[in-house]
């Protein structure tokens, strides 16, 4: 009653005012996540300097952390502080983990002799892991607690403004994104610094962490506002006890004087109320079709490691367009914005025509998708490799000073250095585009202009006797860059399509077949599935060690088509349940039953209300006869 009364009076369009405020709220901390992720390889491997794997091994180490955070996010809110506090005190957390961030990339805390390069790179690793790690509290720990928040804010008649809410959420999840992946690489490619100009990580993750103190600003300013549920026990605990005590009392009675109970997790009924075992079952139903779909996102995360590494070898001039490597991400949520619309409307129904496209066959479809994107991305990297020599690195450029006095060069930006008689500067980061350098000495200067291609890397012989453009001349050590970024389109296609079937398939079909109370359970466990397969990446990278890139590419195509046979075969033995119709069911049967039996379901049911909105339960024991006989 509480509930709807603060929610009838603060509507707008129908819908309750609060959800603006966690709409924008998310919207803001998407920006942040995906803006900051969009740099962080390159952070890592231009700023920190370290190689392809290790960049690649830490970048999905964070990923992992972020999504095995939510369960502990879970935890704190359902057990002890409630969604709200959880939200704020996380994001207090999240925030200063970009703050660190943005201050671990400022080269000219440690760069005592001022040539660009930090000093003391101990100092700047050990402040990025400390960020890191509290950003992967932060956003894990909200990402449980957001959107459910939201659900809360709605009443029980207000379903259909529920659903509306979760598609615009997920529309801002996106918008979110697909505006940081834009601008975050554009400030990370502007030069600052204050003694020597170098590329802008500190902007490009300052401008994510301003962007979380205003989701936070913006949830607390909505406070007065929101429906705040109390936290209500924890289910997630309930039901890890119930399935220890399952085990331990099966493994108490083995021997064959004890009569054998239909599923093993019938052995907790001595101690647990029927309904809590049944809902256990339907859960860890859909908890063991999840054991392989840890594959498909060791495969999706790579688009912001190894694809983005694999783009710095790529030319993105589009024509008026030029694409930074890592803005190439931003396909991915542009391709969800238009592909989730057309599927829902086009393809799933035209599908639906011929064959009876279920949701886990949407999902085995969507694997299949991943798998052909890293064929596409294995092809890809072996056009690269035809034109792709290995010193020394790309986009840097050195003189060669002939002159009998030193010389200065600089090009707007960049001081390349003053180069001694008969000596050579050290390799200069260059821009691609038209570059004009002033060579000067006490007695002359003149300006030498050069065009340079993506990745291209020249030496620059200076003559005894300079006039100017015309007397330098030019070795290319590195060509540009000849393979075009759009080439990684198709692979960027594919991923997509293949996450639009799988991914938003899979969270839709985890909600339809949890129990209402278990819905952040499986939620819990969905996200559990994400945090394994970047763990996966790890060991792939770290074990196989397979020195071509585009092998491992087709090895990560190959295992997850492996995988896709096994999920489909489990797919097909999976039984579609409605737990709501089940629950009915259960409370029908609840009905016939002595007193002592209705107190025990009164009180199943009792803890169903105080975990959900619904308020069914079930007698598992008859869930092969109840349940909606749809095969995958
Ligand atoms: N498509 C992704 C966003 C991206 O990779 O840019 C998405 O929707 N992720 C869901 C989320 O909760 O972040």
């Amino acid at each position: 009653v509480k509930r709807s009364s603060t929610l009838n009076n603060n509507k707008v369009l129908g819908y309750p005012i609060s959800i603006f405020f966690i709409v924008v709220n998310e919207f803001c901390e998407r920006f942040s996540y995906y803006g900051m992720r969009a740099v962080l390889v390159l952070y890592f491997k231009y700023f920190l300097r370290w190689d392809n794997d290790l960049a690649t091994s830490i970048y999905h180490t964070f990923v992992a952390l972020c999504y095995l955070t939510p369960i502990l996010g879970a935890i704190i809110a359902d057990s002890w502080l409630g969604k709200f506090k959880t939200i704020i005190y996380l994001s207090i957390v999240y925030a200063i983990g970009q703050v660190t961030m943005a201050v671990s990339a400022i080269h000219d805390i440690t760069d005592k002799d001022r040539d660009g390069t930090p000093d003391n790179m101990t100092f700047h690793v050990a402040m990025s892991m400390v960020g890191l790690f509290l950003i992967a509290l932060g956003t894990g720990g909200i990402k449980p607690c957001v959107s459910a928040f939201g659900g809360d804010q709605f009443s029980e008649h207000q379903e259909k403004q529920r659903r509306t809410f979760f598609s615009v959420f997920y529309l801002c999840i996106n918008g979110g994104s697909l505006l940081s992946t834009i601008i975050t690489p554009i400030l990370r490619a502007q030069e600052c610094g204050i003694y020597t100009q170098e590329k802008c990580y500190s902007l490009a993750f300052g401008v994510p962490a301003a962007l979380m103190v205003v989701a936070l600003v913006v949830f607390i300013v909505g406070s007065g506002m929101y429906y705040k549920a109390e936290p209500q026990g924890n289910i997630m605990l309930d039901v890890c006890k119930c399935i220890g005590f399952a085990i331990s009392n099966r493994v108490r009675h083995r021997g064959k004087q004890y009569p054998k109970r239909k599923h093993w997790m019938d052995w907790a009924e001595d101690r647990y109320d029927k309904l809590l075992i049944a809902q256990i079952k339907m859960v860890l139903k859909v908890l063991f079709l999840y054991i392989p779909l840890p594959m498909f996102w060791t495969l999706f995360d790579q688009k912001g490691s190894r694809w983005t590494l694999q783009a710095t070898t790529m030319d993105g001039n589009f024509g008026a367009l030029v694409i930074q490597p890592d803005q190439m991400q931003t396909v991915n949520p542009i391709l969800i914005l238009t592909l989730v619309p057309i599927m829902d409307s086009l393809i799933y129904p035209l599908i639906q025509k011929c064959v009876n496209f279920t949701p886990l066959r949407r999902m085995t479809v969507g694997m299949l998708m991943a798998a052909i994107a890293f064929v596409c991305a294995g092809l890809v990297q072996i056009e690269i490799d035809k034109t792709l020599p290995t010193f020394p690195s790309a986009s840097q450029s050195q003189f060669v000073n002939g002159m009998g006095m030193a010389l200065n060069v600089s090009t707007p930006g960049v001081y390349v250095g003053l180069i001694d008689s008969s000596y050579y500067s050290n390799y200069s980061l260059v821009n691609n585009g038209k570059i004009i350098f002033t060579i000067w000495s006490d007695t002359q200067a003149c300006n030498y202009s050069r065009e340079f291609g993506f990745g291209s890397s020249y030496t620059f012989y200076i003559p005894g006797n300079l006039v100017c453009q015309n007397d330098i001349t030019a070795t290319e050590d590195i060509k540009p860059n000849t393979a075009h970024m759009a080439l990684q389109i198709p692979q960027y296609f594919f991923i997509t399509a293949g996450e639009v079937m799988f991914s938003v398939t899979g969270l839709e079909f985890s909600y339809s077949q949890a129990p209402n109370n278990m819905k952040a359970v499986l939620q819990a466990g969905w996200l559990l599935t994400v945090a394994i397969g970047n763990f996966i990446v790890l060991i792939v990278a770290e074990v196989a060690k397979i020195p071509e890139q585009w092998a491992e590419y087709i090895l990560f195509a190959s295992l997850l088509i492996v995988v896709c046979v096994i999920f489909s075969i489990m797919a097909h033995f999976y039984t579609y349940i409605n737990p709501a119709e089940i629950e009915a069911q259960f409370m029908k049967k609840g009905d016939d039953n002595d007193e002592d039996d209705k107190k025990q379901l009164q009180k199943g049911m009792e803890m169903v209300k105080r975990n959900s909105t619904g308020s069914h339960s079930y007698d598992g024991d008859d869930d092969d006869d109840e349940r909606k006989k749809t095969k995958m």
